[in-house]
């Protein structure tokens, strides 16, 4: 059931949507104020604020792991809200995601982890899953790793098996909550890398929330910065022409800035390298061009 009325690029549409939560003390936090947001099909979409600020309920209220009071939450042109519970069950399948902590089946095996979603819902052989599961593995470079059990491997691996999972039933979105917030910084490289590859070869939309901005700089390529529930601003990240409004706006534009300088430098050494002028000199003369 698809919308003639939704733009045919926006994936996902969250119109108006709200979520309060009652605290111990009987008061209602409003965690979420009604936010509206349109992500297009085949974007690697970036949701940061501070800790606190709402992003991993705004996530989550994408696939309906939190219901909104208030709101509609459209994806592909689907009213979630509007589903049966079997029609949802159905439809999450189109909707992957991953965890910082990674959220594996301990006992399971790597093969037997990535099968599970595949053998939860639908129909499919073993034959069926079996390949499907080596698919996913060769997609994030665990082949090897199949027969493993979670605690064999290291903390880059485990999010690789967890994004091997969430790609399984083959979903047109991967949603992804604070998914290298728990792995050094070499190890979140390789794990950013993975995503990348993910959207450019299968044209999964990548929605993910992150504190860490070279985060968002390593792979996003539109953001929205949340403050108190609500989206202060959203930008496409290249563009530095736009003000931004935000302090964390203005503070990746000045990171963003300073590894632009930092890679111009970089070229114009290589360069003078290449053509043999001294290094100190290549330095400091902008005329040296890459
Ligand atoms: N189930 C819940 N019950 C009560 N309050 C909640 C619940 N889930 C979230 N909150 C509160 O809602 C607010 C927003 O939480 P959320 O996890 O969305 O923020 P966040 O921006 O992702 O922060 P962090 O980066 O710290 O995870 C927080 O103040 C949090 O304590």
């Amino acid at each position: 059931m698809t919308d003639s009325s939704s733009p045919p690029h926006a994936l996902i549409q969250l119109d108006a949507v709200s979520k309060r939560f009652a605290l111990p003390d009987g008061r209602v936090f409003e965690a979420v104020r009604a936010v509206s947001l349109d992500i297009a099909a085949g974007q690697i979409f970036g949701l940061i604020g501070q800790s606190g600020a709402g992003k991993s309920t705004l996530l989550r209220l994408i696939n309906l792991l939190e219901r909104p009071d208030a709101g509609q939450v459209r994806v592909d042109g689907r009213d979630l809200m509007a589903l049966s519970k079997r029609e949802l069950r159905a439809t999450r399948q189109e909707i992957g995601m991953i965890f910082q902590q990674f959220n594996l089946l301990q006992n399971a095996t790597v093969s037997e982890n990535v099968a599970f979603p595949l053998e939860l819902h639908g129909r499919r052989s073993k034959a069926e899953i079996a390949a499907r599961v080596r698919e996913c593995l060769d997609l994030v470079g665990l082949a090897d790793k199949a027969g493993s059990y979670p605690a064999q491997l290291s903390g880059g691996q485990k999010q690789r098996v967890a994004i091997a999972r969430a790609l399984a039933p083959r979903p047109k979105v991967l949603l992804c909550d604070e998914p290298t917030s728990a792995l050094d910084t070499e190890t979140t490289r390789s794990v950013l890398q993975t995503l990348r590859e993910i959207n450019a070869r299968l044209g999964v939309t990548i929605v993910i929330v992150t504190h860490e901005l070279s985060v968002v700089q390593a792979l996003c390529q539109r953001v929205a910065i949340v403050e108190a529930g609500r989206i202060a601003e959203q930008f496409d990240v290249d563009d530095l022409q736009t003000p931004r409004r935000s302090a964390l706006g203005r503070e990746l534009a000045e990171e963003q800035l300073s590894v632009q300088i930092l890679r111009e430098h970089a070229a114009r050494i290589a360069a003078a390298a290449r053509a043999g002028v001294p290094l100190a000199a290549a330095a400091a003369d902008p005329a040296i061009d890459a």
